[in-house]
């Protein structure tokens, strides 16, 4: 686990997760078994050894974190039937953690080999491109629902840096709409890029004309003036992270007002340097029945299981069952599923918590 923090199971009820990157949920045993069979050399070949590499032991930054993706990508791009097992196992961890719901990110362009510039992770270009990794992902997902009765919707990420996939991006999301895909999203270090690109504004123009769902990583390390342009520029529903948005209390108090759904995640902003350290000092606003939900981001990088999350968020942070109840309750409330759906797992979750009726 993440440094000294010890992971308890502190809500064993059903659980939505909003915001967790595919390629950051990887498991190791699954990396080193792909490089084997494919015959790609790794710095380390022990689950615990190549685990050390990929985890961020002690809080850095988000461009020291998001260094980490290189350690193991190259492995898993390219690659047909390893796209479409790790969709299949990342259903199958979620079920596990007790998710009934889960929306799950990826970059398309970051998995492919082949129409994609430049061609990620020093690969050879191959004949995998963006577009036949969202099917295989939707394919593992599709295929993990059915085995674990969970239900697995993804987003489409941009990436801060690569405005020019950014219009193909919402393509696939129009493409896909019937096939799982809810929405479209902008990841990345936006401490490098703090302001979007035209490329990905106009992508999201494009999103919010053909009615797909839309969140926007900002403030996370950010200043507050990323989260606003998230939401008046590009339109953005809901705001991955979102932490510095406090720094601007006209425009959390406008946010609050709307009811704008946070997506915060404990362990990742502490280890990423997004938050202080001391997860007392964390901006996550119970106080002010803010619409938030608690979501792993990347297991893999912080060694870390939504468990963790919640159980860290009781013992530092206070939360309550009650509370606890009330966050999910929100999230499948800011889901991206369609209306009828969103309402079939609201009430669900009303049905676990012994709710009916309040
Ligand atoms: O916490 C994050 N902030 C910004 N970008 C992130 C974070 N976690 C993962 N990413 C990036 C790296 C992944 O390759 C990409 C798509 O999942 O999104």
């Amino acid at each position: 686990m993440a440094e000294h923090f010890t992971e308890q199971i502190v809500f064993n009820k059903p659980k939505i997760e909003l915001h967790v990157h595919l390629d950051g949920a990887l498991r190791v045993e699954t990396i080193l078994d792909v490089a084997k069979r494919r015959g790609i050399p790794l710095p380390a070949y022990t689950v615990e050894d190549m685990r050390r590499i990929c985890v961020i032991h002690q809080p850095a930054t988000l461009t020291e974190f998001l260094g980490k993706f290189a350690e193991y990508m190259h492995v898993i791009a390219g690659d047909r039937e390893a796209i479409k097992r790790i969709a299949y196992e990342f259903v199958e961890d979620k079920a596990k953690e007790g998710v009934i719901y889960v929306e799950v990110r990826y970059s398309p362009h970051l998995l492919a080999n082949t129409d994609v510039e430049p061609i990620p992770w020093n690969q050879e270009e191959g004949d995998l491109s963006p577009d036949e990794v969202v099917h295989l992902v939707n394919q593992g997902l599709a295929e993990g629902e059915k085995t674990y009765k969970i239900k697995a919707r993804s987003i489409l990420c941009c990436m801060r840096h690569m405005p020019s996939w950014s219009m193909d991006v919402v393509e696939l999301c129009k493409k896909y709409k019937k096939n799982g895909v809810v929405a479209i999203d902008l990841a990345g270090d936006e401490s490098l890029n703090c302001e979007a690109f035209p490329g990905h504004r106009m992508a999201y123009e494009e999103a919010a004309r053909c009615g797909i769902h839309r969140t926007v990583h900002a403030g996370e390390v950010g200043p507050a003036s990323v989260v606003k342009e998230a939401v008046e520029v590009l339109k953005a529903e809901r705001v991955g992270h979102g932490y510095n948005t406090l720094k601007d209390q006209v425009l959390y108090k406008q946010l609050l007002e709307q009811n704008m759904h946070f997506e915060v995640c404990p362990i990742s902003s502490r280890l990423t340097g997004a938050c202080h350290p001391d997860f007392t000092e964390h901006p996550v606003i119970t106080k002010d029945k803010a619409n938030y939900s608690l979501n792993t981001d990347d297991p893999l990088i912080f060694n870390s299981t939504l468990h963790l999350d919640y159980s860290t968020a009781q013992e530092y942070m206070g939360f309550t069952e009650e509370e606890f109840k009330r966050l999910n309750i929100n999230s499948a409330n800011s889901s991206f599923l369609p209306e009828k759906e969103k309402k079939d797992l609201v009430n669900e979750l009303y049905e676990a918590y012994g709710m009916i009726g309040q």
